[in-house]
This record gives C-alpha cells, sequence and structure tokens, in this order.
C-alpha cells in the first residue's frame, strides 16, 4: 500500500507545485511510482485555456501522471471558485481518489490549492477547510516555505496552525532559497532551532525551470546521501 503525502505551503504562488515535482522526481530516480493530485484547481495558465498547475506539470515538468479532480476558471480561493462556478465539492470523493491510487502507486503527492488555511467549502455554518480534509483524512504534510524575508513568521505560524489542527508534519522544504543570503541561511537555522522539524529540501531558484533542470536539481540533491536518509526517515519508506 503505497503513501499518500499532502504537499501545502505559507501561501500561494510560494512553490508548492514545483516542490511537488521535485518530490516526483526525487521518488522516482528512487525507482519509486508517483502520482501526483491536485484536487482543487483554480485559475488558467498563461495559455489562457489549461488549468495553471496541470499545465505546469504535464508541459513544463513533463510529469504525465499528474491528475486533478475540480477545474474551476477563476483563479480565487477554492471556496468562492465552487460558488462562482456552481460547483459542488466532495471531500468523500477527494479521498476515495486518494486511496485508489494508494493501491497502485508507492508515494501519492497530493497539491493543496494556495496556504493551509484555505476554505474549500462555505458552508451554512462556517467552511470545510483544507486543514479539515488533511485532518479527516489523516494525511501526512510537507509544508513548502519561501526562504526569504519573511519565512520565519509565515513557516512558524503555518506550522504552529498544523499542530493545532493535530495534522502530522513530515518536514519542511524551503523554496528560492540563496545560499549567499545571510538571511536566507539564518532564517533556516532560526527556524530548525524554533521548531525542531526536518528540513527535507531547499531548493534554489532556477533561471529556467524545465523537466531538466528540475531532474538536475533532484539529481544533485540525492549526491548527498545524508539527505537521502533523512528522506527514509521522514517518509519511513525504503528508499
Ligand atoms: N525554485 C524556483 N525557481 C524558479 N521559479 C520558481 C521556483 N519556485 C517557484 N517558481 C515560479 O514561481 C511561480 C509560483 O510557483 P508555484 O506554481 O510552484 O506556486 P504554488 O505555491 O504551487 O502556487 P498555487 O498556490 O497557485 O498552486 C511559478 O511561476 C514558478 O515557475
Ligand atoms: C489562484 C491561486 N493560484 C490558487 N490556485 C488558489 C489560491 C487560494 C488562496 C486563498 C487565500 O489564502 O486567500
Ligand atoms: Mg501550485
Amino acid at each position: 500500500m503505497g503513501k499518500a503525502i499532502f504537499i501545502t505551503g505559507t501561501g500561494t504562488e510560494i512553490g508548492k507545485t514545483v516542490a511537488t515535482s521535485f518530490l516526483a522526481f526525487v521518488f522516482q530516480k528512487l525507482g519509486l511510482n508517483v502520482k501526483i493530485f491536485k484536487p482543487i484547481q483554480t485559475g488558467l495558465a498563461e495559455d489562457g485555456v489549461s488549468f495553471a498547475d496541470q499545465y505546469w506539470y504535464e508541459k513544463v515538468v513533463g510529469l504525465p501522471q499528474s491528475e486533478g479532480l475540480y477545474y474551476m476558471e477563476p483563479a480565487v480561493s477554492p471556496h468562492l471558485a465552487a460558488t462562482l462556478t456552481n460547483t459542488t465539492i466532495d471531500p468523500a470523493l477527494i479521498a476515495e481518489k486518494i486511496e485508489q491510487w494508494k493501491r497502485q502507486y508507492d508515494i501519492v503527492l497530493v497539491e493543496g490549492a494556495g496556504g493551509l488555511a484555505v476554505p474549500l467549502i462555505e458552508k451554512e455554518q462556517g467552511f470545510y477547510m483544507t486543514n479539515d480534509l488533511i485532518r479527516e483524512y489523516n494525511i501526512p504534510i510537507i509544508i513548502v516555505s519561501l526562504a526569504g524575508l519573511g519565512a520565519i513568521h509565515h513557516t512558524v505560524t503555518t506550522v504552529s496552525y498544523a499542530q493545532q489542527q493535530d495534522i502530522r508534519i513530515l518536514g519542511l522544504i524551503f523554496n528560492q532559497f540563496n545560499a549567499e543570503s545571510i538571511i536566507h541561511v539564518n532564517n533556516i537555522e532560526t527556524i530548525k532551532r524554533m521548531l525542531g522539524l526536518p528540513v527535507i529540501a531547499t531548493l534554489p531558484s532556477l533561471a529556467k525551470v524545465t523537466k531538466y533542470t528540475m531532474m538536475a536539481m533532484a539529481e544533485r540533491w540525492l549526491k548527498n546521501n545524508e539527505q537521502k536518509q533523512l528522506l527514509q526517515e521522514v517518509l519511513s519508506v525504503e528508499v
């Protein structure tokens, strides 16, 4: 039976899709069978036709094993997109898809829409949130954050929110990390000391994001055995 991992983050446009693609290439290079699932997609890609995340997985980084479930054109929060498009989001159907793919794949990477505290469904009494889906179906998460100024607050508040919701955090990924920046380097050291969570990877800014630059980034990362060891511990999968 495979393992599902929910890729969430400190917000939108912070690199969840890039981090999910990176993890997919890493796992594939380790011989694992990976499925990518972005159940709720809002907003179109630059071609004005495709849905942003699906376009990215299929066309930019060539990961055809990616799939969505709800595709809504307005580039807004899922709860508003569902209202605007008269779409009924069914968390049980999302969970069913994940369980189905756990029977076929070693790893199912589930990308969230925006950050962790994002509403999926507007109800009479309040909202059904992304964290409700994660908790209800007991999916462990990896939190993606940008590495620059602001990362401390964004990461600490997102982690604290996840912990309040009894959500299991496998680790952190910092995106657009600049090893030459004292802010970036100190941010990660500070956050490690404050939270004591594994830092699974720090992803540099890529001048051009393609299947090849992403694969090369995964290869560079895998060369460091210590990180492979961390991946094994964090994901308790034989790698
Ligand atoms: N490490 C990186 N190097 C170069 N470009 C990056 C990197 N990380 C993210 N980007 C760019 O920043 C933009 C946002 O990244 P991404 O789509 O992964 O964000 P996201 O968190 O998945 O957004 P959403 O909430 O819409 O799903 C994309 O255009 C992507 O190409
Ligand atoms: C349109 C965007 N790229 C994402 N697909 C959805 C982001 C939802 C953010 C909700 C919020 O935190 O305000
Ligand atoms: Mg994305």
